[in-house]
């Protein structure tokens, strides 16, 4: 492809070469550079890559990108070479990715979830409904890309605009006529979306997080990011009882539909009384919609925060024209693996993963379970080696609380022993409760076997810290520990019903 079919979006100045430059790829990584690519030099937090110029002509760049003048010892070694100037390069490079991969955004419907807790699960509920009206849905955020019969994980919840350009390709090219991602206020800030119209913009809620080196300056910040959402969408499906909607709403320009469950003009809205829902197979809730719609809808996920998930969800089915029948076999159906995620082995008890591993997490967690009244309520969980130890204390304080029985044993050691990691989970349940009942079982396989060995009647066993991850790491070496599959095998070998 030519180079001036490229640029039409951006504005720049030629600083020497020629628009008629064939481009084979677009490249930010020096790395990863091939002969006849183009360069987007872009000023991160950790390296400036204009530095890579020289590295990257030498190893075949036709084109460079860049925001700031190269030092001119440097442009005269490479007088072959196209340089174009631009104010802001990553944006540059969302623009130039864009055309190089023929607007995919433009052929699907697209929708993008912001928020700092809900975005993973809002987005596999959204695709669940979609799905269950006969689209084609392609899905892209922190559990990587799926689309029909494909998954494979990424780096970025929200992917560098590059990246996200060339999956949108590949799902456009597969036939997905629906795209949902999480839109993070990282992924905004960076301009890896730009370009991007959406459909639908939802927001779930805003707590102080990604604040600090690297990430974002202050809360207000942060917030006015996620806020930009809603200039670059039609429709905002926005949280009517998070006080931070108002503000980050200001310089919108969709049109706003909002639900909740304590603000009486949401259109879309639930009130408190929902029932909670427990068989094999699934924890959930069950409520009634009213306000724009009446309808009673059961979500097979558990806890309040599955409601405020599945109102966004059904505003944007409704705002899309799905039909009912759709939005109830999606929201029964949906399944976010690692999340609240169970492991349906028995009768008598329920065991279930989560990726937990944060203090935060887990309070949340235990509190929503506990308020399914089990027998017991036990925990299995470590901590991970070679991170802060604050964590082995916040995890071992709430857990020590808000669980009947703990099961301690490894997380990911890494180079750390696991006895010291629990040494450190010890201290911290001493402080939440220094009566709390345990035992230590070190090998994560044999505390799986001793929690299922030791389930009473109606108890509760949450295994977390690890959700969705397939390995464990000791000493930095990674090995398959997929505990959905340990599990299951385990109690087929046991004969569990
Ligand atoms: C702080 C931050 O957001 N960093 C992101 C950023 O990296 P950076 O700007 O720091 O890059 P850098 O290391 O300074 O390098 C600058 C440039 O030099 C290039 N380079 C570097 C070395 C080299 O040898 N050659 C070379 O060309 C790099 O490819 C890059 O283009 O651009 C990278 C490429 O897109 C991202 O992968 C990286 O995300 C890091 C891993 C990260 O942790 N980001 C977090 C904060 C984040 O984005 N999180 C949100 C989720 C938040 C939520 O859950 O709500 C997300 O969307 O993932
Ligand atoms: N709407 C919500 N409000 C508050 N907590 C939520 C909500 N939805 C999910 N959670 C809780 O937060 C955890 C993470 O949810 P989810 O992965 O959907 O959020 P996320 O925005 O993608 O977060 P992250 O960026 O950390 O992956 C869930 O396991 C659940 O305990």
């Amino acid at each position: 492809m030519l180079l001036k079919h490229l640029v039409k979006d951006i504005s720049y100045t030629l600083v020497q070469g020629s628009l008629n430059t064939e481009v084979s790829d677009i490249y930010y990584d020096s790395r990863k550079m091939t002969p006849g690519g183009l360069f987007v030099c872009i000023v991160g937090t950790q390296r400036d890559s204009h530095e890579f110029a020289a590295d990257v002509v030498a190893k075949g760049a036709a084109t460079l990108v860049i925001q700031h003048d190269l030092p001119a010892e440097v442009v005269a070694a490479m007088p072959q070479v196209t340089i174009l100037k631009t104010d802001n390069t990553r944006y540059a490079m969302a623009m130039l990715a864009a055309a190089y991969f023929g607007h995919p955004a433009g052929e699907m419907t697209m929708i993008g979830v912001t928020g700092t807790k809900g975005k993973t699960t809002t987005t596999h509920m959204i695709k669940a409904v979609l799905e269950a009206a006969g689209h084609r849905v392609g899905m892209i955020g922190t559990n990587g890309v799926y689309y029909p019969n494909h998954h494979y994980d990424l780096n970025n919840t929200t992917p560098e605009s590059y990246d996200l350009q060339r999956i949108l390709r590949q799902l456009a090219d597969a036939g997905c006529d629906s795209c949902v991602m999480e839109v993070s206020s990282q992924g905004i800030m960076m301009d890896r979306v730009a370009g991007v119209r959406y459909k639908i913009g939802v927001f779930t809620n805003l707590y102080p997080d990604h604040i600090g080196p690297g990430e974002h300056q202050s809360f207000e910040e942060y917030r006015s990011w996620k806020g930009h959402l809603f200039r670059r969408c039609e429709i905002g499906v926005v949280n009517a009882d998070d006080e931070n909607t108002a503000p980050l709403l200001e310089g919108h320009t969709c049109r706003v539909t909002t639900y909740g469950i304590d603000a009486a003009d949401a259109d879309f809205r639930a009130g408190h009384e929902y029932k909670l829902l427990r068989t094999k197979n699934m924890l959930g809730v069950a409520f009634h919609v009213s306000g724009r719609e009446e309808m009673d809808v059961q979500v097979n996920m558990p806890g309040l925060f599955s409601i405020y998930n599945a109102l966004a969800t059904i505003a944007v089915a409704k705002e899309l024209g799905l039909p009912d029948e759709a939005i109830h076999q999606g929201l029964s159906t949906a399944v976010v693996k690692g999340r609240v995620e169970l492991v349906p082995v028995s009768h008598r008890f329920t065991i279930l993963l989560d990726y937990a591993h944060n203090e935060a997490a887990t309070e949340s967690l235990m509190e929503t379970l506990r308020a399914y009244k089990p027998t017991r309520l036990v925990v299995v969980f470590g901590c991970g080696g070679n991170r802060s130890k604050l964590r082995r204390y916040g995890m071992g304080e709430v857990c020590a609380k808000l669980a009947d029985f703990c099961i301690l044993t490894e997380d990911n050691n890494r180079f750390e022993k696991v006895e010291d990691i629990i040494a450190d989970i010890k201290v911290g349940m001493n402080k939440g409760n220094p009566d709390a009942k345990y035992v230590e079982i070190p090998d994560r396989l044999d505390a799986l076997h001793y929690a299922i060995d030791n389930a009473q009647d109606g108890d509760m066993i949450a295994v977390i810290g690890k959700g969705h991850e397939a390995y464990r790491d000791r000493e930095g070496i990674k090995t398959p520990f997929l505990e959905r599959e340990l599990i299951e095998e385990y109690a087929a070998e046991k004969g569990i019903e």
